[in-house]
Formats: C-alpha cells, structure tokens, sequence
C-alpha cells in the first residue's frame, strides 16, 4: 500500500464543480482509497495571465496500484472530465490531476516524473499539501515546511463553504 498526493487543478467550467467531480471519481478508483483533501484554494494563473483564476486542492489516496496504472487513472478522469491533452501546456483548463508524490518514491519515466517537477515553487500546491500533511519529509530529505516558509503566497485564498 502506497500514500500518493496528487493535486487537483481547474480554471475552467465551474472549477469547483469539476474538483467535486473529480473527487468523487478519484475515490472510486480501484484498489485505492481516498484518504483525505484539503481545502479549495483559489490563486491566480501561475505562467500567462490572460486566463481565469485557478481552484486547486490536495489530496492524499492510499492505493496498491502502481504509478503508472494509477496515471492511467488520473488521465482517464481528466478526460472524462473535458480535458483536451492537444490544449497548450500553460493555458487553461477544466481538469488537472497532477501525481504529486508516490510514497517516498524517485521516478524518472517519459510519462511520470515524480516528485512533481514543479511542486516546490508553486504555491497553489505546497499550502494544500502542507494542510493535510504538515510533518511530511520530500524523498529528498527537506521538509514540506521549510518549503512552504519560503513559498510566497502570493495572493493565494482558502475558498470558505
Ligand atoms: C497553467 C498553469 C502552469 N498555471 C497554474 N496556475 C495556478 N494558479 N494553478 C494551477 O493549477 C496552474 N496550472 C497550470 O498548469
């Protein structure tokens, strides 16, 4: 059994219906249970500017699937979900599940890089992860709280229910 952390982004039709959704699909994922999510965060588009504000989100599954098996999974629900893989890389979309961390795991394959190779500048992903997981130790040694010190917020805000 693996602990993996993946986060969840959208800034496209209803982004916080299309995080719900893709909850409720990640918690039906064989041989994997959702363990628990953070709140909804809403940041502003990290790379070009000329799109919608972002909702994302972190969440922690328990899962005896492998990691690729499971990115099987993450992309079948992003494009369940709308999401076109031909849309350029920075622009917006309705559904991101990004692997963020697969136990304490280095993978190093055309298709999967994990830790996620962005995840220690973003704050959009570091807050949420450091709420559900405020003790975690990167497969590198450092700490998400270290990390997160020198993380500027910039502008991202909790989304109040
Ligand atoms: C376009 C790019 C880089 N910017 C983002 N910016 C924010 N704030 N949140 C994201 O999830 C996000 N995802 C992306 O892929």
């Amino acid at each position: 059994m693996s602990l993996v952390y993946i986060g969840l982004g959208s800034n496209l039709s209803k982004p916080e219906q299309q995080l719900d959704n893709a909850l409720k699909s990640l918690s039906a994922i064989p041989n994997t249970e959702l363990v628990c999510c953070s709140s909804f965060y809403v940041s502003q588009p990290m790379g070009p500017k000329d799109q919608p504000d972002f909702v994302n989100a972190v969440v922690l599954l328990k899962t005896t699937l492998e990691p690729l098996a499971l990115l099987e999974q993450t992309q079948k629900i992003e494009l369940l979900q709308g999401r076109e893989r031909k849309e350029n890389r920075w622009g917006p979309r309705t559904l991101d599940l990004d692997i963020l961390l697969y136990g304490d795991r280095i993978i190093d394959l055309p298709d999967l890089v994990v830790p996620h190779y962005g995840m220690k500048a973003r704050e959009f992903v570091l807050y949420p992860l450091l709420e559900i997981a405020e003790n975690l130790i990167l497969p590198s040694g450092e700490k998400l709280s270290k990390l997160v010190e020198s993380c500027p917020k910039n502008g991202l805000r909790i989304i109040e229910f």
